[in-house]
């Protein structure tokens, strides 16, 4: 038989055919970018007690920071696979008397198990289970590589096409599914919850709700559960297409939830398509969901002209009711990996790395009818993302945030490290609004990484009784030109004087998405709580609905 070479030219690798993975593939990733120089995979699972640090590591933090990337385990099914579709691993630094250990383990999620029984990928393309081996029909898709969050003792890892995994805060081991004691069967649960600190609420949705996850539904569904985890609101209501809900902000009586004109296809799905198209000419839209005792027809949807949704950094009502809701909004399709159908055409289709992505301050008044158009109140070019506040000032009036920022006019090596992975996050910057002026700018704060370096997503470290912002700022630079990883440090009131201290990875990590820092003094007396009447996690006991059919 002729080498496949032979056969087909178009093959860039030998291990897949036609795009696809041969049955005999040995273990080996594809030759495609998403695979390669910074976005190689790690796969690495293990500690490293005491890191090296250069500068000093202020003595007043104790705590964990806590963060997740996608790493694929076993090379994809489909040669052009995405880095959304990694299996989730994640990165503990914790952080006490000036030293810092660091840890690493991957989510053992469904998917995970069924895998390293096989040794190899199962599932095929993201969010599309037509791809799939037929032998995991029925098994939960998610690779929960998406957030990491503290609840009730708990960490949760999460991505917004499946259900929540519970991992312990100290060893990383995965403890199983979680559904909230049974509260949340839903086959879906966003990647962003958030934490009311005033009442210890968690505010979390999800979308694409309805049916089994995959089905392209309408369905989007609002929850709260309180401080003792039991749910207390829970509210379904209809999106104007089936499309993507990544983030949302939450004010004291509202929660915001941006649509972006990202759509799902039933009928792509099936013919092994991407989950995703961008539509260029689909309006950006925000649900607009009152927190306590709506009911679905208290929802309003707001629409604006067509935009790409980043993250949300503070969530407020004014004084004179109207939400002030502050997040990055691209002006294109910062997902090139999900084009327009072929059939549209996308007028920002070849400005991939010239997009421009500011933060945009709305200011929604909850009393107009669903369906009124809206436009941002203030755009602040601060072509960043990945924005984060001083957490203790969910739903409240904020003044600072920081965001991973971009700035091509900052010299950058491509010699040494070729197209920048993820994107060119060169800098840090802290920004202050006006305290006085809701719709004006203010001050910028910027830390440049030098040209061979990128930030990933920030976490804020508060200092104990310390004002909104006084603290700390916490990130991975990824070194783009040697292939390692560092951990930064930062006064977070003054990044321009660069790091306070820089912990030094022996190795390389992957672009990671979100992160949170955990108090020690929280796990400790979730630990107490825990080993005492509250008891161990409960984690899911039963299939959810969607699976009953498979059984
Ligand atoms: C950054 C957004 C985002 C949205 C959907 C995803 O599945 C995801 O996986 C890592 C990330
Ligand atoms: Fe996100």
């Amino acid at each position: 038989m002729a080498h496949i070479h032979a056969l087909d030219p178009e093959v860039s690798n030998s291990h897949y055919y036609n795009g696809r993975r041969t049955a005999t593939a040995a273990n080996k990733f594809p030759n495609t970018p998403v695979f390669q120089g910074m976005n190689a995979p790690s796969r690495f699972e293990g500690d490293v007690f005491d890191l090296e640090v250069t500068g000093t590591i202020p003595p007043e933090i104790n705590g964990t920071f806590y963060r997740i990337q996608p790493d694929h385990r076993f090379p994809p099914i489909y040669e052009d696979d995405i880095h959304f579709n990694g299996d989730g691993s994640v990165t503990a630094i914790r952080i006490e008397d000036g030293h810092a250990d660091f840890k690493q383990r991957y989510v053992h999620t469904d998917r995970y198990l069924a895998e390293t029984a096989a040794r190899q990928s199962l599932f095929g393309r993201y969010r599309n289970p037509y791809t799939d081996n037929e032998s995991v029909n029925g098994v939960i898709r998610t690779v929960s590589n998406t957030n990491i969050t503290f609840w009730r003792g708990m960490l949760l890892a999460s991505k917004e096409d499946g259900p929540p995994y519970a991992m312990d805060p100290v060893t990383l081991e995965t403890i199983g599914r979680y559904d909230f004691e049974g509260q949340i069967k839903a086959p879906t649960f966003t990647a962003h919850p958030k934490f009311d600190p005033d009442t210890g609420e968690m505010l979390c949705f999800a979308y694409e709700a309805g049916g089994n996850g995959s089905d392209c539904s309408l369905d989007v569904v609002y929850w709260t559960l309180n401080a003792g985890g039991k749910k207390t609101e829970e509210v379904w209501f209809q999106a104007p297409f089936a499309g993507m809900m990544h983030d949302c902000g939450v004010s004291k009586n509202y929660m915001v939830l941006p649509l972006t004109p990202l759509k799902m296809s039933l009928d792509r799905l099936k013919r092994g398509g991407n989950k995703f198209a961008w539509d260029p000419n689909e309006d950006q839209w925000f649900a607009i969901v009152p927190r306590r005792g709506a009911k679905t027809k208290d929802v309003i949807w707001l629409r604006a002209d067509n935009g790409f949704h980043g993250h949300i950094a503070g969530c407020y009502e004014n004084d004179d009711g109207a939400i002030v809701f502050d997040l990055t909004v691209a002006d294109g399709n910062v997902f090139f990996f999900f084009p327009p159908e072929e059939t549209v055409a996308d007028p920002h289709a070849t400005k991939r790395n010239r997009l421009s992505s500011p933060t945009c301050r709305w200011i929604f008044d909850p009393k107009v009818p669903s369906g009124t158009r809206v436009s941002p109140a203030l755009v602040w070019s601060t072509n960043g993302e990945f924005s984060r506040i001083d957490d203790r000032f969910v739903t409240k009036k904020y003044k600072h945030f920081w965001q991973a920022k971009i700035d091509p006019t900052r010299p950058y090596d491509f010699a040494k490290c070729g197209p920048p992975a993820g994107g060119l996050f060169n800098c840090m910057g802290h920004y202050q609004w006006d305290p006085n002026e809701e719709r004006k700018a203010g001050e910028e704060d910027v830390y440049f990484a030098g040209p061979t370096a990128t930030f990933q997503e920030p976490s804020f470290i508060p200092k104990n009784g310390g004002a909104e912002g006084e603290g700390y700022l916490i990130a991975l630079l990824n070194h783009l030109d040697v292939l390692r990883n560092d951990v930064v440090v930062f006064d977070a009131h003054n990044l321009a004087a660069g790091p306070v201290a820089t912990l030094h990875l022996p190795l390389k990590l992957k672009l990671g998405f979100h992160g949170n820092f955990v108090d020690h003094k929280d796990i400790e007396a979730w630990q107490l709580r825990r080993q005492g009447d509250l008891g161990p996690v409960q984690v899911a006991r039963e299939p959810l609905l969607w699976q009953q059919s498979f059984i």
